[in-house]
């Protein structure tokens, strides 16, 4: 077995590259013939190394690196006849793929031994074009949001801050006219923003979808209905809480294997595919089903120390902002 650890000096606090040799020794040690690739600042330095390694015949690339990182290295290979089994050593900031598959975050030795003991499962991707997403497409005002505010609020508790913190500050956010066509639907009419999801933790926050079978070939899609700045608040309140934002009437919520977003009205309608810019509505969404294997544990999400000191956090800002 041989496996290729692609890793981004430069991710998170910059602390792969003094970990790589004891890395390297744990792979070695479970039996992989193991090699480094140094990423460079370079555009798809990371896509172009996992699709050579992929085409050289590696059975295991790892992503070692923040979620950029991975998200390049899945763009790599998704698109190959025979793929490669994925692993993560989150090195990054965020590390939300990570944060889904159970993968041990506060000590990258800890994730190489988990890697190497662990089993790989089929994951399902996102594909929009010639682009695939492992985690979430989000399209609205809520990512014209995004490319305003600085680089670490990419995720969503950063969006969350943003929000809250700016509540009253923010520009009203006007409707757009949406058509989105999903298994058996159609939704047409006024809508802020919509999500397509694939994993149960964006930014931190989970369970996004309480009722989602994470492999099962379908997307989760919510369509956010209202543009007012405080039901989008509330939404996240109930989100954060209790997850009764599925049932709330301001909100569409669906299982689909495919999306289809339109803007109706001439607006422009950006998409964000797992937290980069990624094109313009009209934009089509499919669900590869069990496309990568890649190891982690998906089930069972329980939250950590940190995530619910967060969510407490958020509660709090929002009931300072008397958000029911
Ligand atoms: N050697 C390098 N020097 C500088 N930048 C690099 C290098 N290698 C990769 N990059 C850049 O790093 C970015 C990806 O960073 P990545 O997402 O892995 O880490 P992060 O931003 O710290 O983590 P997170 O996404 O979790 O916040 C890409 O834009 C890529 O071009």
């Amino acid at each position: 077995m041989r496996a290729r650890i692609i890793y981004n000096p430069s991710s998170g606090r910059e602390q792969i590259t003094k970990y790589l040799l004891d890395i390297l020794r744990i792979f070695e040690q479970a039996g992989y013939e193991t090699s480094t690739y140094e990423t460079t600042a370079e555009y798809l330095s990371a896509s172009n190394e996992a699709k050579r390694a992929a085409q050289a015949g590696f059975d295991l690339i790892v992503a070692a690196g923040g979620d950029g990182t991975v998200s390049e290295v899945i763009n790599g290979v998704a698109g190959l006849e025979k793929r490669p089994t994925i692993g993560i050593i989150p090195a990054g900031t965020t590390n939300d793929y990570a944060r889904s598959l159970q993968i041990p975050r506060h000590d990258l030795l800890e994730a190489a031994r988990f890697l190497v003991s662990q089993e790989a499962i089929p994951m399902d991707i996102g594909k929009t074009g010639n682009t695939y997403f492992m985690n979430i497409a989000a399209a609205g005002h809520l990512s014209d949001i995004t490319y305003e505010a600085p680089v670490k609020m990419k995720a969503l508790f950063g969006y969350l801050a943003y929000l809250i913190k700016g509540a009253e500050k923010l520009p009203r956010v006007k409707p757009i006219q949406m058509r989105v066509t999903y298994d058996g639907g159609i939704y047409e009419g006024e809508a802020s923003m919509l999500f397509v999801t694939l994993t149960n933790t964006v930014g931190g926050v989970s369970p996004i979808d309480p009722g989602a079978t994470i492999g099962d070939g379908t997307f989760t899609l919510f369509v956010i209905k209202t543009a007012n700045i405080l039901d989008i608040l509330q939404l996240i309140g109930m989100l954060i809480r209790n997850g009764k934002h599925c049932d709330d009437p301001r909100v569409l919520y669906k299982h689909t294997s495919f999306v289809k977003a339109e803007s109706l009205d001439g607006q422009r309608l950006m998409i964000n595919l797992d937290g980069e810019y990624g094109g313009d509505a009209p934009i089509q969404f499919t669900n590869l089903h069990h496309h990568l294997r890649v190891i982690g544990n998906p089930m069972n999400y329980i939250d950590s120390v940190d995530a619910k000191e967060k969510k407490n956090e958020f509660v709090k800002a929002l009931e300072d902002l008397d958000v029911k």
